[in-house]
């Protein structure tokens, strides 16, 4: 089998509060080189590693990992509605396989995704349903989380399993770095909120528009003194970039979750999709890594990176 990787952070607000012509131009560019890339390449599956910001997981029932058999887009922000192109069996049987390695994780026959994951692949592929996909949510947003050595197992596992197949395969992570939004934390909600965090599926199309105004205005403010959400921290994310380019994944079983969310923000947990994928690649090996791009962008309430890699 063939193996390329590619982790980068995720915005829903990249077209909506911008930073200037030149940054929007700059990352424009930079992507279109990663889809040019991943078109060269050709997979054959994408397993894409995704966060889910409470569009389709909710504390009903809140899983760590969940592998999907189908999945449909709710086309929050600007994102496009309607299915994946999911690899059902392939799903299926990744998720025994994954349970035959002594890791839990959850399975769904019909996920409602959002821009956590969909983002990423229409930037990278053009589409929901370009090349088969298996969707993988890991939790990042609603705590708490499982540690991070867990995380990394998880990772192996899905490594493992895709070392089994002969095919181009295209593992992707999604979302981080440093950054918090104002999603809000079930801790000391509001009832209304914490109905909303409980079993807040399929919102009214005001509720949609509501939720996505007050993210705009977060951005508008983002990293300034009125702003009550911990700012970027640009040192934090390039150490970490840093870590997963040395190959030294071993190092992030220690990571503190309480020290991260204090230094670099509550979001920065979607890091843990790069784990996983940085995790399922090294199952198959060395690998090779290089930081494609980097810019903490308040405007867009992310600290902005994009990290290739590739077996060595
Ligand atoms: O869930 C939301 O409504 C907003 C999510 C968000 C905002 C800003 C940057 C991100 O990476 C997000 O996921
Ligand atoms: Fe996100």
């Amino acid at each position: 089998m063939q193996i390329q990787l590619k982790c980068l952070s995720h915005t829903p607000l990249r077209g909506l509060n911008d930073p200037g012509a030149d940054i929007v131009q700059e990352v424009d560019a930079v992507l279109a080189q990663a889809r040019a890339e991943v078109e060269a390449f050709d997979p054959e599956l994408i397993v894409v590693f995704a966060p889910d910001h409470y569009n389709g997981l909710f504390y009903d029932l809140m899983p760590q990992f969940v592998i999907a058999t189908a999945a449909d887009s709710v086309g929050d922000y600007q994102t496009q509605v309607g299915p994946l192109s999911v690899a059902s069996d392939l799903a299926l049987e990744m998720t025994r396989f994954v349970l035959n390695s002594d890791v839990d994780v959850a399975l769904s026959h019909r996920l409602q995704v959002d821009h956590g994951c969909t983002q990423t692949l229409e930037e990278l592929t053009g589409s929901l349903t370009r090349y088969p996909v298996i969707p993988i949510i890991i939790n990042s947003v609603a705590p708490p989380f499982g540690p991070y050595r867990r995380v990394r197992k998880f990772g192996e596992a899905v490594g493992r399993f895709l070392a089994t197949l002969n095919k181009r395969v295209l593992v992707l992570g999604t979302g981080g770095l440093s950054h918090e939004p104002p999603v809000p934390l079930i801790a000391n909600a509001p009832d209304e909120i914490a109905n909303f965090l409980i079993a807040g599926r399929n919102p009214t199309p005001e509720a949609r528009a509501a939720r996505q105004a007050r993210t705009i205005a977060a951005g508008k403010i983002y990293g300034t003194s009125d702003s009550p959400q911990t700012p970027l921290n640009a040192e934090w994310d390039l150490a970490f970039i840093d870590t997963l380019v040395q190959g030294q994944l071993d190092s992030i079983d220690d990571f503190n979750i309480e020290e991260i969310s204090r230094v670099a923000g509550r979001s920065t947990h979607e890091i843990r999709t790069w784990v996983a994928a940085f995790s399922a690649l090294a199952a198959l090996g060395p690998y090779e890594a290089h930081k494609d791009y980097y810019r903490p962008i308040n405007e867009w309430i992310a600290g902005y990176g994009l990290v290739s890699a590739q077996p060595r």
